[in-house]
């Protein structure tokens, strides 16, 4: 199958039309109270396909939120939002929206991260050739071609940009959704953008952004100009036809004068209430006769400055407009492309390979366990081997469990956080599902976690005087392992459900309470009657219980008694009655363990399903 084989269309060019959008959130943080502000007023609109719009506004005007209902990341608000006649959530035609952030993986190559995103985005029924093929000329016609191999965090602001739209043309939606696009960007770099922008709407996309401030020579390079203020639309038209809408104020636009920064500042209120007259004018929106009679289409180097070259991404037009045969394969009856197994490959290899690139965070993780196993192992040095020093020896479990516990949190507390805003915005554009992403993180820390575990125990064990027997060893270090693991899976539950800053403070109480019923400083015997099912659950003291039957279990014969003349503790069995843990049982303290790891593994699946589907 080769690129041309790829559909480029799907449907008829699609037109994204609103009526009555009203949209309010709650005013204040009491629970009590429903008080709520008003956002968007009943505004009305319509975007065409083949034209770009720019959506403008001052600061709090309700721009954001207008583009997020219309890309359908905010689903409750009032009104209809129709595309091509057709409710937008049950439109079939699919949208993309780039947001202002460009939330893109750093340590990924330009040409790496287009191939895994077409890996997921067209799914099994292309070959790999005729995705590459694509990638390559989608990459060169926005202008990336010189930079396919370099790492996505050394682009410039602009190109990060220009990749964040490539990246979504892979499947070649007919609507765009642009948040500031422009944001951080030169004036030069700022036409190029637009005149890309307008180059894919001429390609029968509707092209839809959010803007700050245009130039004139920006605002010139749009089609369609829609003015909010306060969330209600005060003008909806031709850009170039601003100063004649503006003259029923009785003001005049100045001669020279930017025609959109001088609507802003009607809009502002810097001449008086005009936005009642404004809005009543354009009926909020309902009114189309401002609008631009499209003519032949100017070519898009005639939008640059004189001289000036301005990228023109040549990506095939939608040819298409036959609504009877316009669905194409490439939409799938599932909500994605790729089946979930393929999913699932393509996000294991991009989660290894920014785990490889990332080799400080790797081996800093490993060599922390491996320095803190020989420190540790100075400290309790051939202690495990005395009946004299048994307590020390428990002091030694206590510390394992609670430091495997303690780093495998807090490092997922603080580094899954960042990942989120990534999931988002790949998920919102149906990249792949919640339940692929998640195994696949989860697979590829795996080997690391287990790999933190090992470093720690190999020292710690040996160099404590631990028994000489490699079964004890593997119970030991499987213990340690599943803890650290079950903490890192309490980790990803804070750090989905929280910022950091907040998991930071309250990850700690999710282990601290069951410091508590370790057994350690107060044993399960001696507790208040209310506190003992604490205890049974307690991930800590099973931890501790399984340490104490993998060194001190199965038929260990009598300690040496090294360091004092008299040893109580000499009998593995007396060790275990006076730790209180004479019933204990290894595979039960595993099972448990492991438990409650599914259980926190399944929790944050629910969560991440909420963060992504619900909550917007
Ligand atoms: N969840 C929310 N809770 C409370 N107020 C909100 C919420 N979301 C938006 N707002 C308010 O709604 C108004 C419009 O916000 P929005 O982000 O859409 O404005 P904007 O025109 O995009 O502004 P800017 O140009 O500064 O980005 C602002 O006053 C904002 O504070």
């Amino acid at each position: 199958m080769t690129t041309e084989d790829i559909p480029d269309s799907t449907l008829a060019p699609p037109d994204v039309i609103f009526q009555n959008i009203n949209f309010s959130v709650r005013a204040t943080y009491n629970v009590f109270s429903d008080k709520r502000k008003t956002i968007l007023h009943n505004i009305n609109g319509e975007f065409r396909a083949g034209e770009l719009t720019a959506i403008v506004g001052p600061s709090g005007s309700g721009k954001t939120t207008l583009l997020h209902i219309l890309a359908g990341y905010k689903k409750n608000f009032c009104g209809s939002v129709l595309i091509n006649d057709i409710d937008r959530f049950s439109s079939p035609e699919k949208s993309c929206y780039i947001m202002q952030e460009d939330c893109l993986h750093p340590l990924l190559k330009v040409v790496e991260i287009m191939t895994i995103c077409a890996h997921l985005k067209l799914g099994d029924n292309y070959s790999n050739n005729a995705k590459s093929l694509r990638v390559k000329k989608i990459l060169e016609s926005i202008g990336l071609g010189t930079v396919l191999n370099t790492l996505t965090g050394n682009l410039s602001g602009g190109q990060r940009k220009r990749l964040g739209i490539a990246l979504e043309l892979i499947d070649n939606p007919p609507i765009m959704f642009f948040d500031e696009p422009t944001s951080g960007l030169d004036s030069s770099s700022t036409k190029q953008c637009v005149a890309m922008l307008r180059n894919l709407a001429r390609q029968n996309r509707a092209v839809i952004c959010t803007l700050h401030q245009p130039s004139a020579t920006v605002v010139e390079m749009f089609d369609h100009l829609y003015c909010l203020s306060n969330g209600r639309c005060c003008y909806a038209g031709d850009p170039v036809r601003v100063s004649d809408f503006v003259k029923v104020t009785g003001l005049e636009c100045p001669p020279y004068h930017n025609p959109a920064d001088f609507l802003l500042e009607v809009v502002g209120g810097e001449f008086g209430d005009y936005n009642s007259l404004l809005m009543s004018q354009i009926e909020n929106g309902r009114v189309h006769t401002w609008r631009k009679i499209i003519p032949e289409w100017a070519s898009p180097e005639q939008l640059s400055d004189e001289g000036e070259k301005v990228t023109t991404p040549d990506i095939p037009l939608i040819v298409n407009l036959d609504k009877t045969l316009s669905r194409t394969s490439l939409r799938s009856d599932s909500e994605f492309n790729a089946s979930f197994c393929n999913q699932l490959s393509t996000l294991l290899k991009r989660c290894c390979l920014v785990t490889m690139r990332d080799k400080f965070h790797m081996y800093s993780r490993l060599v922390m366990h491996l320095i803190i196993g020989v420190l540790i192992g100075t400290f309790f040095f051939g202690m495990g081997d005395d009946a004299g020093r048994v307590f020390n020896n428990f002091s030694l479990f206590f510390f394992s469990t609670l430091f495997l516990a303690f780093s495998a949190l807090q490092s997922t507390v603080i580094s899954f956080p960042l990942e989120v805003p990534i999931i988002r915005k790949e998920y919102f554009n149906r990249w792949y599902s919640v339940g692929a992403y998640y195994l696949a993180n989860t697979l590829a820390d795996l080997p690391i976690q287990m790999g933190c575990a090992m470093f720690y125990c190999s020292s710690v064990y040996w160099m404590s005087g631990q028994p000489r027997e490699f079964t004890r060893f593997v119970m030991f270090t499987f213990i340690c392992t599943i803890v650290s693991l079950l903490a890192q899976s309490i980790g990803y539950f804070v750090g989905s459900s929280m910022r950091v800053m907040n998991g930071v403070m309250f990850g700690p109480l999710f282990i601290m309470p069951w410091v508590m019923m370790s057994g350690y400083f107060i044993q399960k015997r001696d507790a208040p009657g209310w506190s003992q099912p604490f205890f049974t659950m307690s991930y800590l003291r099973h931890g501790m219980e399984g340490l104490a039957a993998s060194i001190y279990g199965y038929a260990r014969l009598p300690l040496p008694c090294i360091t004092e003349d008299y040893c109580h503790l000499r009998a593995p069995t007396k060790i275990l009655k006076e730790l209180d843990m004479v019933d204990i049982n290894y595979s039960i303290n595993v099972l448990v363990i492991l438990g409650i790891y599914l259980f926190f593994k399944i929790l944050t699946y629910f969560v991440l399903v909420y963060q992504l589907r619900v909550k917007r």
